[in-house]
């Protein structure tokens, strides 16, 4: 994020948005939302309070921003084209909005920390949605919400539930650390220009505090468990490459606690029986919730089973 913007005081008044002229650019993800009812859902489905500051990205010409600003104690809005940058500061400028308005130029997931924020909301560039997200639950302190757009194919992805097919790796991992809600379908024909796909607003709400794990063990469990969703644990554990691996993880471990690794240590029976142990050998990643997740998680590291050295 650049340096913050002070907002100039001129005549143009909030509320009107001369955007006609301006070419937007889709790579950056530029589709305006032309309609203002939806503008007005996020905004009530938003629930901002009057204390509270909103983190902004991507205000573009700032139909969003000037209904957020309405309702919050501030917004800090983040937008990486300097074209933007200057309609929005024109359209707000002069106007008893501008004061709460803190424009931060430049890329937001390049900033190297971001502004304190109560919630966010933004109908975000989809280019930047999976590092947004992650960057966001891990902003401390924690904000209390973010209202956000998504490509609907990745919203169905966040919000999906054990057996849905759209569940993967990210529905578990975002939903291991926050609870996330679907709050509406938007149409592309709702944007300018409209994009190739359907949108989709989701609520997230950061668990607080944040559960209690190793995330980069849960991590490297997750992408073997998801190596086919569809297989069932056994099946993938008994991999070669993967009782290799773990095999591997096993003695650098050992050798960190100065422990010595069993002579007839058989890591395929090993891994076995850690499965049968947990009861979840027959299961596929595909069905399994967090809490199968995370009670597998527990019963490999307490058997000595790691998946990070
Ligand atoms: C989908 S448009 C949303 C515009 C406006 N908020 C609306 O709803 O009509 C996305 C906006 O994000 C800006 N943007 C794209 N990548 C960005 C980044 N990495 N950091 C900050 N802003 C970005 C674009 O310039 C564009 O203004």
């Amino acid at each position: 994020m650049g340096k913050t913007m002070k907002v100039k005081k001129t005549k143009a008044a909030a509320g009107t948005s001369n955007t006609q002229a301006l070419p937007f650019n889709t790579d950056k993800g530029q589709h305006i939302l032309k309609n203002p009812n939806i503008v007005n859902s996020i905004i009530l489905k938003s629930a901002i309070k009057s204390t509270d500051t909103v983190l902004e990205v991507g205000p573009g010409t700032g139909n969003l921003t000037v209904k957020l600003l309405e309702q919050a104690k501030k917004v800090i809005a983040c937008e990486i084209d300097p074209r933007m940058v200057a309609e929005l500061n024109k359209r707000v400028m002069g106007t008893h909005l501008h004061n709460k308005l803190e424009i931060r130029p430049g890329d937001v997931m390049k900033a190297e920390e971001w502004p304190y924020f109560d919630v966010s909301v933004a109908n975000l560039p989809y280019q930047i949605s999976s590092p947004f997200v992650f960057r966001l639950l891990l902003q401390r302190p924690l904000p209390r919400y973010a209202v956000l757009m998504f490509q609907k194919e990745f919203a169905d992805r966040l919000t999906a539930k054990p057996g849905d097919k759209e569940y993967s790796r990210l529905s578990v991992n975002v939903q291991l650390l926050a609870k996330v809600e679907h709050l509406m379908k938007v149409k592309r024909t709702e944007f300018r220009p409209p994009p190739q796909v359907d949108s989709a607003v989701v609520r997230i709400e950061p668990k607080n505090p944040p559960p209690n794990i190793c995330y980069p063990e849960w991590e490297g469990m997750l992408r073997l468990a998801f190596l086919r969703k569809n297989k069932t644990l056994s099946s993938i554990f008994h991999q070669k490459q993967i009782i290799e691996l773990l095999r591997q993880n096993y003695e650098a471990i050992a050798k960190v606690q100065k422990k010595k690794v069993p002579e007839d240590l058989d890591m395929k029976t090993h891994i076995e029986s850690t499965l049968v142990e947990s009861g979840l050998g027959e299961k596929r990643a595909r069905h399994m919730t967090i809490e199968d997740f995370l009670k597998l998680l527990l019963a490999f590291n307490k058997n000595g089973i790691h998946f990070h050295v």
